[in-house]
């Protein structure tokens, strides 16, 4: 039986404005979504049973149908039928290290690697665009997670114009392990509370004024210039998430008075915070003096770096 061992990484979002509310109940967005080194591993094993098997050594991830995971193996399974008859079904064993529901698109990642992974299993040559528009019916970041590395993305997240990456600017992120923000509840506080200030009969007028403000961080990124990308990082959910968290906030205050941090925001709708930084040492020092003001076990805190690629073949057998 064959098998791959797949690296699934998580994003940071360097910008995310939303421009308007969408009549389908999403909202339309102009986001910079970023791929970082911290990862999942994903091991996908073909097995003579036309069934889908999920394993995860997280107690927070669900291993039913609920996972995105096997919601991505029951999609492959559904659009290709032959393919699930002649080579059977697949296990799936998740090795978590992304912090669950935080904002780093761990569920996403895993699902693309999963496309990825039985797009591989089964033979089907499946291109990135195939994948990343089977993906987008999972949910609004995974053609991201397909796609990886340092992109534009707008619509519901899901149109995807990729620029030149970003290698190794360091990250410190911090996430509470018990916290959770659930991305509904945020979209929807925002668009209650702010959908008066989209102007909403002027869209256009809005998406125009969006594209002024993330060709700054645009252009910054194209300089490669880490400066200048950490003064340009924006995140309107904030707006809703800081006030309603403060524990968020305080990371966020905490982050900012560090020495070497170059700029600090909330990663998608939170509640994970990252910090930018030029070298790993800095990073690393950053990491200890918020451990000393924060010794909560709940607080976990990871170093990490950007990367230019998305999800990637360790092995196979
Ligand atoms: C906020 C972001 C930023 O990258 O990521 P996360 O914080 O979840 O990682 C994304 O927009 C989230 O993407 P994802 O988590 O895939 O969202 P989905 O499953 O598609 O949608 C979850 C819910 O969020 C809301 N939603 C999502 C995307 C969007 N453009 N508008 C929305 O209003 C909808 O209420 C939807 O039902
Ligand atoms: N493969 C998966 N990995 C992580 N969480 C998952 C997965 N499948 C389903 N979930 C559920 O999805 C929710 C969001 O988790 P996650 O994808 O990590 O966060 P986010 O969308 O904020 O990046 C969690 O409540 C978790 O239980």
């Amino acid at each position: 039986m064959r098998s791959y061992t797949i690296i699934a990484p998580a994003k940071i979002n360097l910008y995310l404005e939303i421009i308007s509310d969408r009549p389908d109940g999403y909202h339309e967005l102009a986001m910079i979504l970023q791929s970082i080194a911290l990862a999942d591993e994903i091991n996908l094993r073909s097995i003579s049973s036309e069934k889908i098997q999920l394993n995860c050594n997280h107690p927070q991830v669900p291993t039913n149908e609920s996972n995105l995971a096997y919601k991505a193996a029951a999609l492959m399974a559904r659009q290709f039928p032959e393919a699930l008859t002649k080579y059977g079904g697949v296990e799936i064993t998740i090795n978590k290290h992304i912090p669950v529901a935080a904002g780093l698109a761990g569920g996403s990642t895993n699902a693309a690697a999963v496309l990825m992974g039985i797009d591989l299993l089964w033979g089907l040559g499946l291109t990135k665009s195939e994948l990343e528009e089977l993906g987008a019916t999972l949910g609004s970041d995974v053609p991201f997670c397909v796609a990886g590395g340092t992109v534009i993305a707008t619509g519901r997240g899901d149109q995807l114009s990729s620029l030149t990456g970003l290698d190794n600017i360091y990250i410190v992120l911090a996430k509470y392990r018990s916290l959770e923000v659930s991305t509904a509840w945020a979209y929807k506080t925002y668009r209650q509370e702010f959908s008066s200030s989209y102007l909403r009969e002027t869209e256009n007028l809005s998406a125009r004024a969006a594209a002024v403000h993330s060709r700054e961080i645009v252009k910054a990124i194209l300089n490669k210039n880490s400066i200048e990308i950490a003064k340009k990082l924006h995140n309107d959910l904030e707006r809703v998430v800081l006030p309603a968290y403060p524990q968020v906030l305080k990371l966020r205050e905490l982050f900012a008075t560090q020495e070497g941090v170059l700029g600090t925001m909330m990663s998608g709708s939170g509640p994970a915070v990252f910090a930018l930084l030029e070298s790993k040492q800095q990073a690393e020092a950053v990491k200890l003096k918020m451990r000393d003001a924060i010794p909560d076990e709940d607080l976990e805190l990871f170093v990490s770096r950007t990367i230019t690629h998305g999800i990637q073949v360790r092995s196979s057998t």
